[in-house]
């Protein structure tokens, strides 16, 4: 049964907009776990304009649910997964700039650097997944450094979701959506784990919740959208509902 995995991220920057200790990301990930949450995604970003390392740490202490830290492929970020050992550590790009994350990680090319960050993360017993572009030379090279994981980056489905008026059949939604099935197969080919992330909310996830092998959907800013009007609880519950309204279709 596919997994979701809720990034309470923006649990964060509602907090972090007055600098203050409310709302609390540690109530935000034990709402969601009881909402039916299989894990909690937090990406401690650089530059900690949202999730700072003060929750990663109460997390791990203070919830017992999954956790996946997303982080930036640096010394820093891989010595606080070190001694954070969440359960996963996915590597993501960061821009200083950006928004959102814009893109998927180059695993391509920068094989050898990433190999070692996973090695290092793999002997503190820590899974390392890479969220990537839907293209199958980065899969390949996820492959050769040896994650376990791949989480594809379903921005550019979701942005044609919108820009086509939320037609799910629309020749460019079906066109991105089959780039994704195409990496989750050689993503499975090669023995690992096909995840999948970015943008997906309750209007666009059903077509990638129903894909062949996908595994674990993380998503954010659209269930913490919702939790404001009607509480993470029930937020998570219903995206859980779609997820597998979707793999009975
Ligand atoms: C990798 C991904 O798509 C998100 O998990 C990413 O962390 C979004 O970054 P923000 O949470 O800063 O928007
Ligand atoms: N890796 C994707 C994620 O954790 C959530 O992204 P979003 O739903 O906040 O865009």
């Amino acid at each position: 049964m596919i997994e979701l995995g809720v990034n309470i991220d923006h649990v964060a920057t509602v907090r972090e907009a007055r600098k203050g200790h409310e709302p609390d990301p540690v109530w935000a990930a034990v709402e969601a776990h009881l909402g039916g949450a299989d894990g909690i995604t937090v990406h401690l970003r650089e530059d900690r304009r949202h999730i700072q390392d003060r929750d990663v740490r109460r997390l791990r202490e203070l919830t017992h649910i999954k956790l996946n830290l997303e982080m930036a492929a640096t010394d820093e970020m891989v010595g606080i997964a070190c001694q954070l050992k969440p359960e996963m550590a996915m590597l993501v790009p960061e821009g200083r700039h950006e928004i959102t994350t814009e893109g998927g990680l180059d695993v391509a090319g920068q094989e050898a650097r990433l190999r070692e960050v996973v090695a290092r993360l793999a002997h503190e017993g820590i899974v390392t997944s890479v969220f990537i572009d839907a293209e199958l030379p980065q899969v390949e090279a996820a492959a050769r450094i040896g994650v376990r994981v791949c989480e594809i980056h379903t921005g550019p489905y979701a942005h044609a979701f919108y820009s086509r008026g939320r037609d799910a059949e629309s020749p460019s939604v079906l066109a991105e959506l089959d780039k994704i099935r195409i990496a989750g197969a050689a993503i499975r080919a090669a023995g690992m784990r096909f995840n999948a992330g970015h943008a997906l909310n309750y209007f666009n996830v059903q077509p990638v919740a129903a894909l062949p092998g996908i595994r674990e959907l993380h998503i954010g800013h659209a269930i913490v959208s919702r939790a404001i009007f009607v509480g993470m609880r029930d937020a998570v519950a219903e995206m859980k509902r779609l997820m597998r309204e979707a793999q009975c279709q």
